[in-house]
């Protein structure tokens, strides 16, 4: 699948976001190895601390269907710069997927960022990490 395409599926993830609180919606497409897309949106709650990201909740969806394999995720904001994910997603994603996937963000305006995951945090703390 061809990157725009990836982004193309993730502004149709943002349209679904649920976000009454800070009306800012973030849409995310994650592509698996064997060419599904897996469709994330943010997901807020009064509890404003439960409020959930897109990129988690696109990992999240695929994990809990038995995906585990990906090679691409797409994420799109109506931001200046192609939307940086927060820390929390780039934790998650440092485990979840592949060193070397490809990481594309992006805004409304078209800016594309295309970066690693290793480049998303560099030095994440991992699983390793938990062995003496
Ligand atoms: O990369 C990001 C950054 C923020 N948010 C969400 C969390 C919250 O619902 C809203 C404002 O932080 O945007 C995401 O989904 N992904
Ligand atoms: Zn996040």
């Amino acid at each position: 699948m061809k990157m725009d395409q990836l982004i193309g599926e993730a502004k149709i993830a943002r349209d679904r976001a649920y976000v009454p609180y800070s009306k800012f919606k973030v849409g995310a497409a994650l592509l698996s190895d064997d060419g599904q897309v897996f469709h994330g949106c943010n997901i807020e709650n009064a509890a404003y601390s439960m409020c959930n990201c897109a990129e988690r909740t696109a990992l999240f969806k695929a994990y809990s269907d038995g995906v585990k394999n990906f090679s691409a995720i797409a994420v799109v904001a109506d931001t200046d710069r192609p939307v940086p994910p927060c820390g929390a997603c780039r934790q998650v994603i440092s485990e979840l997927c592949p060193p070397d996937m490809k990481v594309v963000l992006t805004n409304l305006k078209g800016d594309i960022s295309e970066l690693t995951v290793e480049e998303l945090l560099p030095g994440a703390f991992s699983p390793e990490d938990l062995h003496e």
